[in-house]
């Protein structure tokens, strides 16, 4: 089973990915993310760190998705475990839809066609949502983005992350992100215990 972790930055993703190592120790998930993958997860996060070019870094993030599902996706999930990743391919689609904006004239199709045929769809995906505003307080200092430009940015990505909710409703599980860390970890837990179950 594939489990996924989404949300905007700051909305709590890590926090809640630690919190889960512990408190489902017992089902012996295996633990991932994205980017991240073998051989490229570490390039993929330079690139980022690099603030290049948009479509460089979708390309890239194309790429550690192949080689994460290759080596570390396909093979845990064929040995019958459950695989929770803490962003997958939902990222790509808020994210890329953004960035790629006025640099590819159908950033939707490309990522559509890009990911076809060969992705793998998650059973069940986390989505945190909060205000821009609260996730954008937490990171505070931690980006050198002008902070009106990478709020207007992060509530486009909000956007489409609850689009594709929306589109999915069976996939989704939509978590209130604006309240305390213990109390998502306790409700997305029984989440994914009533789902494995
Ligand atoms: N429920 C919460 N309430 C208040 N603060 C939180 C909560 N969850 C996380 N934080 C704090 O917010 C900050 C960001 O948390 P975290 O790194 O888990 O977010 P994230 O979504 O993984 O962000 P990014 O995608 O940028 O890594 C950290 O300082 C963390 O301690
Ligand atoms: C997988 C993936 C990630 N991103 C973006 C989202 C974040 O801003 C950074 C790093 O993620 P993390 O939360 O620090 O782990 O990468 C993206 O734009 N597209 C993607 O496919």
């Amino acid at each position: 089973m594939l489990i996924t972790l989404e949300g905007i930055d700051g909305s709590g993703k890590s926090t809640l990915y630690e919190g889960l190592k512990t408190r489902l120790a017992d089902l012996h998930p295996l633990f991932t993310r994205e980017p991240g993958s073998p051989y490229l997860g570490d390039a993929v996060r330079r690139a980022i760190a690099a603030d290049g070019d948009p479509m460089v870094e979708a390309a890239l993030f194309v790429a550690d998705h192949a080689v994460h599902l290759a080596e570390v996706v396909r093979p845990a999930l064929a040995d019958g475990r459950i695989v929770i990743s803490d962003r997958y391919s939902d990222s790509r689609f808020a994210y890329q839809e953004v960035s790629l904006a006025g640099v590819h004239p159908d950033p939707h199709g490309w990522l559509e066609a890009v990911h076809a045929g060969w992705s793998v769809r998650p059973d069940m995906t986390i989505l945190l949502v909060l205000p821009v505003a609260v996730a954008m307080s937490r990171l505070a200092g931690r980006c050198e983005q002008e902070h009106f430009e990478r709020q207007e940015f992060l509530e486009a990505v909000q956007k489409n992350y609850l689009a594709r909710a929306a589109e999915d409703p069976a996939r989704f599980v939509l978590v209130d992100a604006d309240r305390d860390a213990e109390t998502i970890l306790d409700f997305v837990e029984k989440s994914i215990r009533a789902a494995v179950r």
